[in-house]
């Protein structure tokens, strides 16, 4: 078989788009919102609803398989790679985005075989993006050929980073840290759409030259780490060593030079990785 992961490409693209879809009649309606890991950190039912759906499309084409979804993992699935073919969704990318209206809300589906990322699809829903990379097939948005940025010149560049939703004053006080010590090369500006997977396509169409954040979660960034590398981007871990999709920690940006000069000015804090074994309660 020549090319054996071209249908769930395919398929997950419809998937995303039907799932967006859901999204924008949702963001019309009165919406409950709850919290997760913090008080700062929002679900709403929606954001439930919709991997169901897209859990129960995948299932209904391709049978069970192996799933990472964001919602599933807060309701005490377990969130391990292994090397089975696995999808690894965020259904609603942006869901603080998405309660506010603040239009960037994306849908994010990715599929990896023996721990490797084979595509990735991100749909940017509010603004009707469709972005999507196979491996070593090259990245696309709403069909139409994308590339990272040229600019070598970190003084030249656009950087984009999140606060997250860890609002410890110490965790706080790093990010604002890092930022100002970029700020101050002086680049031409920080940036932060709100939603990293959205955040990655625009590494990855040369909008900006690079994003970094600690304390993601693998169904953040999974579908958007094909994306930049196929877009001719680089990533790597916030201490200049290989990325690792299940660390939180993650540099992705248009090349090297770019990358090690933003990771010369990261000071990085503590995470739990996304794989660490599940504390059960006494
Ligand atoms: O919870 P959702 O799926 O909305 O994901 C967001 C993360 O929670 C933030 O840390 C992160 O800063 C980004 O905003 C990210 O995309
Ligand atoms: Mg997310």
């Amino acid at each position: 078989m020549a090319d054996p992961w071209q249908k769930a490409y395919d398929f997950a693209v419809e998937v995303a788009r039907e799932a967006g879809e859901e999204i924008r009649k949702a963001g019309e309606c009165e919406m409950k919102v709850q919290t997760k890991s913090s008080t700062v950190d929002l679900v709403t039912k929606t954001d439930e609803r919709v991997e169901k759906i897209i859990i129960r499309a995948l299932k209904g084409e391709f049978g069970d398989g192996a799933f990472i979804g964001e919602e599933s993992v807060a309701n005490g699935q377990p969130c391990v790679l292994s090397d089975k073919p696995t999808w690894i969704i965020d259904p609603v990318d942006g869901t603080t985005n998405f309660v506010h209206g603040f239009p960037f809300v994306a849908v994010s589906i990715a599929f990896a075989v023996n721990k490797e990322l084979e595509f990735g699809v991100v749909y940017s829903c509010l603004e009707d993006k469709m972005y999507k990379a196979r491996k070593g097939k090259g990245a696309f948005c709403n069909d139409e050929p994308i590339q990272v940025s040229d600019v070598e010149e970190i003084k030249k560049s656009i950087i984009i980073s999140e606060h997250g939703t860890d609002r410890r004053k110490e965790v706080v006080t790093k990010i604002f840290s890092t930022m100002q010590k970029i700020l101050c090369i002086p680049v031409h500006g920080l940036r932060g759409s709100g939603t990293a997977a959205t955040n990655m396509c625009l590494v990855a169409t040369g909008a900006v030259e690079a994003f970094f954040e600690i304390g993601i979660h693998c169904w953040d960034i999974a579908a958007g780490a094909v994306i930049v590398q196929e877009a001719g981007g680089v990533l790597m871990d916030v201490d200049g060593g290989p990325f690792d999709l299940m660390s939180r920690r993650m540099v992705s940006a248009n090349n090297k030079k770019i990358a090690d000069r933003i990771i010369k000015e990261i000071e990085a804090f503590d995470v739990t990785r996304d794989d660490a074994p599940v504390q059960k309660k006494e």
